[in-house]
């Protein structure tokens, strides 16, 4: 079954571009990873995927599997936070990406596609993707209300009517609901206010705003410069009625990190059937490795021990949505 095993389903949207969204996606997602859930994230950004160069992941290929695409392991294994309250009993977190950017030749191809055939790369992408047991899937969408978001709706949509013949957005088994990104300044939010107006309409709950680039704070002086000015995001949330998560300050470090590249593994991840059961200890050991880099060197920046905050606020949002329906 399309979907099977995964709990539930969180989209990232946002009304502009550039406004950090796929960043958003990895932190909340390593944040959930860090508190032992096990997280996939989808990146239905066709024409721009920037998932693979988040993860460090460019040069990795899907494989394929009698159960469906594999998607890429990011971290399958204890992660180095958990690492000082190591006991028997550290919750172990997981982390797999799904993503155009993997299916191309080249890194540099262009994805030039009309609507069709994205949604049907939509479609593909939720029904011949092989999560296995998954707490969360976040879903990085592209900016606006594009193809890609009406395909990801109508598809959620159609699955859930597969298991009842009245399936609305909110009756979708596993979609808890959207978390929005804004920076503070009107020109977003004001687009980010289309977004919470396109979820009122297809009835996808929102879970909160996450304001991003909100504000810098100097490691020097300690002097907080507002870039994009400061609380627009929260401002914007209280006026449409719907939860503020928190901001996520301007963080040199972060930008610095995506840029640099040096997160990028050289793990082989022919994860096929076989492998997933029998992982072999030196691939294991190399797998754990490029764990702890990826995590060790976001964790560095200021802003994941924020996310690791959201998190808390955004899964009892999950679970208080998920009660309601
Ligand atoms: N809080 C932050 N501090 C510093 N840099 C950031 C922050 N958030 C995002 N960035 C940087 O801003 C750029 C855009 O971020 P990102 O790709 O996450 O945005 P996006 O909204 O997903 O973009 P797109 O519209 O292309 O999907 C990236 O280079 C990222 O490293
Ligand atoms: S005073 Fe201004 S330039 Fe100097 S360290 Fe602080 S923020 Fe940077």
């Amino acid at each position: 079954m399309p979907l099977d095993g995964v709990k539930k389903i969180v989209l990232v949207l946002s009304g502009k571009g550039g406004v950090g969204k796929s960043s958003v996606t990895l932190q909340l997602a390593l944040a959930l990873s860090l508190q032992g859930k096990s997280v996939g994230i989808l990146d239905i950004d066709l024409t721009g995927p920037s998932i693979p160069r988040l993860v460090g992941k460019e040069n990795e290929k899907i494989t394929q599997s009698p159960r469906g695409w594999i998607p890429v392991e990011v971290h399958p294994t204890e992660l180095a936070a958990n690492q000082e309250e190591s006991s028997s009993a550290t919750p172990r977190g997981s982390l797999r990406c799904m993503s155009v950017g993997f299916l191309l030749r080249d890194r540099g191809d262009a994805v030039i596609w009309r609507g069709p055939k994205k949604t049907a790369m939509v479609r593909q992408f939720l029904t011949d993707v092989y999560w296995g047991e998954t707490d969360y899937l976040l879903i990085d969408t592209p900016p606006g209300t594009s193809d890609e978001h009406i395909s990801i709706g109508e598809s959620l949509l159609t699955m859930a009517s597969t298991s009842s013949t009245t399936a609305t957005s909110q009756n979708i088994p596993h979609l808890a609901g959207a978390v929005l990104v804004t920076t503070p300044q009107a020109v977003a939010t004001s687009d980010v206010r289309k977004e919470i107006n396109f979820c009122a309409k297809t009835r996808i709950p929102v879970l909160g705003v996450i304001e991003n680039m909100s504000g810098y704070t100097c490691p020097c002086c300690g002097e907080v410069s507002n870039i994009f000015s400061r609380g627009g995001g929260e401002v914007m949330a209280t006026e449409m009625g719907v939860p503020f998560l928190g901001r996520v300050p301007i963080d040199i470090k972060f930008g610095q990190l995506v840029e640099s590249q040096k997160i990028e593994g050289d793990i082989d991840s022919d994860a096929d059937e076989e492998m997933e059961v029998d992982q072999a200890a030196t691939q294991q050991s190399l797998v754990e490795e490029d764990n702890r880099l990826l995590v060790d060197k976001y964790r560095d920046c200021w802003s994941l021990p924020i996310f690791e905050g959201f998190t808390k606020s955004l899964l009892e949002k999950v679970e208080s949505s998920a009660s309601q329906t």
